[in-house]
C-alpha cells in the first residue's frame, strides 16, 4: 500500500454469493490487527450485523438510515459543512452521529436498512447518504471502511466509485455469477474505478481451474471453498470467524493480497 490514508473497500456481487460472509471476515481481520473498522451494511437483503456477532437486541438499539429517511433526505441535500447538513466538512468516522452506530471492540457498524422505495440502484436517501459518506469521509491511517454492497454499482456515481480504494466482486461458480461479475467490471471501468478484484466463493474440489478460466478478466484475490459449517454458523447466528479457522486463514491471505495491490 502506497498511500497514507486508511482503506475504503466495497464488497459486491450477485445476491447470495457470500458478500456478507466475506465482508464480516475482513472486518474481523482488520479489527484484530488493531484497525478501527467502520462496517457499512448497505445491502438491504443482508445482515452484516449478525455476521459480525451483534445480537438482535444490540442491532435493535440503533437507528438505520432508512428509518430516518425523512431527516436524511433533508440533510443529505445540504453540502457537508453547511447548516442543516448531516456531516461537518471533511467528516471523520467519529463524526457519524452515534444514534446510527453500534460498537463491538474496534468495529463500528452502520446500517443503511431496508429502503421503503425498494429495488436496487434507487436514488433514495439511503444511497445518497452512502455517496456522501464515501465521498467525504476522511480516514486516519488506522481507519478501514468495509461496505457490504447490494449487487451492482448502478447507483454509484463516478466520484463515489472512485472514492472507494478497492471493489471486491464475490463470485460463485456459475454462469450467472460470472455474468454479474463481468457487468460489474464493465461498469466499474466506465466509472473510472481501477481496482476491481475477484474472490471466488463456494468452490467445490476440482472446480478451481475452470472457474479461474472464466474469470481471467479479473485479478483474483483468493478462493474460498464451499464449506457446510459456514451455513451452520449462519443458522445458529454465530460469526464465521468464531467457528471456522480455515475460512479465517484464507480470508487473511485475501486481505494481505488486497493490501499489497491497492
Ligand atoms: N463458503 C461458503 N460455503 C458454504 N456456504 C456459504 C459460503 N459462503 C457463504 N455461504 C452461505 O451462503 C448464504 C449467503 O451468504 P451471504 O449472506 O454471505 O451472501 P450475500 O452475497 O451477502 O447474500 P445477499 O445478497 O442475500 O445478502 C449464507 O447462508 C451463507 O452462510
Amino acid at each position: 500500500m502506497t498511500e497514507k490514508h486508511g482503506l475504503k473497500i466495497a464488497v459486491s456481487g450477485k445476491g447470495g454469493v457470500g458478500k456478507t460472509t466475506l465482508a464480516a471476515l475482513l472486518c474481523h481481520l482488520f479489527s484484530k490487527e488493531g484497525k478501527s473498522v467502520l462496517a457499512v451494511d448497505a445491502d438491504p437483503d443482508a445482515n452484516l450485523g449478525m455476521a459480525l456477532g451483534f445480537s438482535p437486541d444490540e442491532l435493535a438499539q440503533v437507528t438505520t438510515i432508512a428509518e430516518d429517511r425523512k431527516l436524511i433526505k433533508e440533510r443529505t441535500g445540504a453540502e457537508p459543512g453547511t447548516p442543516g447538513s448531516l456531516f461537518c466538512l471533511n467528516p471523520r468516522v467519529d463524526d457519524i452521529p452515534e444514534k446510527y452506530i453500534v460498537n463491538k471492540g474496534n468495529i463500528r457498524l452502520l446500517q443503511l436498512g431496508q429502503s421503503a422505495a425498494g429495488g436496487s440502484g434507487c436514488y433514495c436517501p439511503e444511497n445518497t447518504f452512502l455517496k456522501k459518506l464515501l465521498n467525504h469521509l476522511v480516514l486516519a491511517p488506522n481507519d478501514t471502511v468495509v461496505v457490504d454492497m447490494e449487487a451492482g454499482l448502478e447507483h454509484m456515481g463516478r466520484g463515489t466509485a472512485r472514492a472507494v480504494d478497492a471493489f471486491i466482486v464475490v463470485v460463485e461458480p456459475g454462469q450467472r455469477s460470472f455474468q454479474t461479475a463481468a457487468a460489474t467490471v464493465r461498469l466499474a471501468k466506465d466509472l473510472g474505478v481501477e481496482k476491481v478484484f475477484a474472490v471466488i466463493n463456494k468452490v467445490h474440489p476440482g472446480q478451481e481451474e475452470s472457474v479461474c478460466r472464466f474469470l481471467d478478466f479479473l485479478p483474483l484475490l483468493g478462493i474460498l471453498p464451499f464449506n457446510p459449517s459456514v451455513i451452520e454458523a449462519d443458522l445458529t447466528g454465530t460469526p464465521v470467524f468464531e467457528t471456522n479457522g480455515q475460512m479465517v486463514q484464507l480470508a487473511e491471505q485475501i486481505k494481505d493480497k488486497l493490501e499489497n495491490n491497492v
